[in-house]
């Protein structure tokens, strides 16, 4: 077994003549935050795709914990949380019975099921909110619901591709609090892709900027920050956002527009209803 909890080695994938993952190298450190970053079309969720099984690995290697996502599908599915960007929760069924059938999807054992749906909802704040309707929560409470889907099977690795995206800036700290409490209770290792550069920058221990299907610059906010505020030649304070203007270079305008501008609103709480 190893420490790493995910490594892609030479990771492409294509939809066609679209090259949407282009060489993809990275290693994923257990017990980690890690933060996959760039903007639109950059090839994140295709990449995140590829490691939770939804799509082939074709081309290059991509393991779990030790284990091989195009020969041990299942293994690693056991390993897994994901919360995808579209909408997981059923507006219809209380917070409760959408946790519940997450449970059973991931076949957690009948005898532990109440206590382990019950467990998850509390790790997200949502065991006053447990038998309202979904339909009635918040866009904020609605993401926390998918987080509670996604934890209730214990996963090692919690893959969450834009968990903030749509909401207002409180309830974005709501959602990475209770990533972190988990995180720090479980020692679980969390991969995520966000356009939020701020959020990267205060939650994630290391990121990987992506642009064009490749990781343009990989470490720590402060490392990758420092570096350029070193390079710069008046010292002036540097930010995530600058870094990764930086190694983009030019091509970042033509493949998606700026971060501020490209963010799509993923309004859930108007969706649930
Ligand atoms: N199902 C698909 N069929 C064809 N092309 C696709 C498909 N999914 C993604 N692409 C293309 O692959 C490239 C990478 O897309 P991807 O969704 O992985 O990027 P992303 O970084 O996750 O962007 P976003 O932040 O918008 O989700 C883009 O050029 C996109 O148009």
């Amino acid at each position: 077994m190893t420490d790493d909890a995910l490594t892609c080695t030479g990771l492409r994938y294509s939809f066609g003549q679209t090259r949407a993952v282009d060489g993809v190298d990275l290693t994923v450190v257990s017990g980690e935050v890690f933060g996959l970053l760039g903007p639109n079309g950059a090839g994140k969720t295709t990449a995140i795709r590829c490691v939770t099984t939804l799509l082939p690995v074709l081309s290059g290697m991509v393991r779990v914990f030790g284990y091989d996502v195009a020969t041990e599908r299942m293994a690693v599915r056991r390993m897994l949380g994901y919360v995808p960007q579209q909408l997981s929760a059923d507006a219809s069924l209380t917070g409760r019975e959408n946790v519940s059938l997450f449970a059973r999807v991931f076949d957690v054992p009948r005898r532990e099921r109440a206590a382990r749906v019950g467990q998850a909802l509390e790790a997200v704040g949502l065991a006053d909110a447990a038998d309202r309707m979904a339909g009635t929560y918040s866009g904020g409470m609605v993401r926390r619901l998918e987080l509670a889907q996604a934890l209730v099977s214990a996963p090692r690795l919690l893959i969450l591709d834009e968990p903030t995206i749509g909401l207002d800036p409180i309830a974005r700290t709501g959602v990475w609090e209770h990533i972190l409490a988990v995180r720090a209770a479980t020692g679980m290792t969390v991969l995520v892709t966000t356009h939020y550069m701020d959020e990267a920058d205060q939650y994630c221990d290391r990121v990987a900027l992506m642009h064009q299907g490749r990781v343009r610059a990989l470490g720590t906010p402060g490392h990758l920050t420092a570096d350029l505020r070193a390079r710069r030649a008046d010292g002036s304070s540097a930010t995530l956002e600058d870094v990764f203007r930086d190694v983009a270079g030019s091509g970042l305008g033509e493949s998606g527009g700026e971060f501020r501008d490209v963010r799509r609103t993923r309004n859930t709480a108007s969706r649930v209803l």
